[in-house]
């Protein structure tokens, strides 16, 4: 299902053209950067240095005895994921130097260190979005913190409402591919100089969301006989904090997005761009604008039933990884 869906210009021969004109691009860009720069907006690269980065992923590896594989962040509703943690040393966010504040119910500002499934683990309860006055190079930067602090893995959640018909609150999706309608306006974490010690200039985004991972979640909603409840669709991100317009979903699920959240593809963006592998997943917060609405009880319960099967995917998904399986 995943190779006819997930996209048909992914084609192997694309992408290995692609690679050899980025690297092509390495030499000219590394001359570039060697001369003035004549900037005319602010760019979001130069928020966070290099040495920022640096010393806040030391401060935090300075706490763990055993190498990171798995970076996680918590959406929203998804901060129980970190119960799964084993024996977690956590850090307060207002501890870490630089580190922004996160303003929205659900989202902790606490950051995790500990064993999942015999792995390291370093979980985020709580990310930063634009519409809390954060730049988009701010929203991700964790990515690249934890990359620094040696993972391999990049698992990305959040809450998102339906836009396909056929989900349910409670529902998942795991996300095949996404819309960036920040980036259709120019509004991109990775504007102005770019740094090649995280990444090269233009990023391949067409295979994003990492197949061989969403196989095994897949295989995973089978085990656990939640196939019913787990869709793979398309996420689209929109600014925030205002919900879309019945218009404007219609409009999405013209286009092909099956589901609409806040936040989420800045930071798929700045793990691809370092090299991180993408596993992401959302749990359904709202139903599509044509159902009726739900009492607030009845969601509560069908969100709840939807943590524990996350819960339970993302444990598995860390199994499988872990031993290869
Ligand atoms: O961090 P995520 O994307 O899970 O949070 C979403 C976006 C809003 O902050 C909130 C809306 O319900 O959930
Ligand atoms: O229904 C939604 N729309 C947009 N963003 C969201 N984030 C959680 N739920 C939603």
């Amino acid at each position: 299902m995943c190779n006819k869906d997930c996209c048909a210009l992914k084609t192997a021969l694309q992408i290995r053209r692609m690679k050899i004109l980025i690297e092509q691009r390495r030499q000219q860009e590394e001359e570039a950067n060697a001369k003035p720069k004549n900037i005319i907006v602010t760019p979001e690269s130069l928020i966070y240095s290099y040495d920022d980065i640096e010393k806040m992923a030391k401060l935090i590896i300075s706490r763990s005895e055993t190498r990171p594989k798995f970076g996680l962040v918590c959406g929203s509703n998804l901060d129980t994921l970190t119960d799964l943690i084993e024996n977690p040393i956590v850090i307060d966010y207002s501890d870490i130097p630089k580190f922004p504040d996160c303003t929205i119910h659900d989202h902790k500002g606490k950051l995790f260190v500990g064993t999942l499934m015999g792995a390291t683990v370093i979980a985020l309860q709580g990310r930063f979005h634009h519409y809390e006055g954060n730049s988009l190079a701010s929203c991700s930067m964790p990515v690249r913190v934890l990359k620094l602090c040696g993972i391999e893995y990049m698992i990305l959640t959040c809450a998102a409402g339906a836009v396909n018909k056929n989900y349910k609150v409670g529902d998942i999706m795991l996300i095949k591919d996404h819309i960036n309608m920040f980036g259709w306006f120019g509004n991109n974490p990775l504007n102005g100089p770019n740094d090649l010690r995280f990444g090269d200039r233009h990023v391949i985004m067409a295979d994003a969301y990492d197949e061989g991972l969403i196989e095994k979640a897949l295989e995973i909603g089978l085990e656990i006989g939640q196939e019913d409840r787990m869709h793979l669709g398309v996420y689209a991100c929109l600014g925030g904090p205002v919900y879309e317009t019945a218009t404007e979903q219609r409009f999405l699920r013209s286009i092909g997005v099956d589901a609409v959240g806040m936040s989420l593809v800045q930071e798929v963006i700045y793990a691809r761009h370092c090299g991180l592998k993408v596993f992401s997943f959302s749990l359904i917060s709202m139903p599509p604008i044509e159902q009726p609405d739900m009492p607030e009880s009845v969601r509560d319960v069908s969100i709840h039933q939807g943590q524990i099967v996350c819960m339970e995917l993302l444990s598995r998904m860390i199994y499988k990884i872990q031993n290869n399986l």
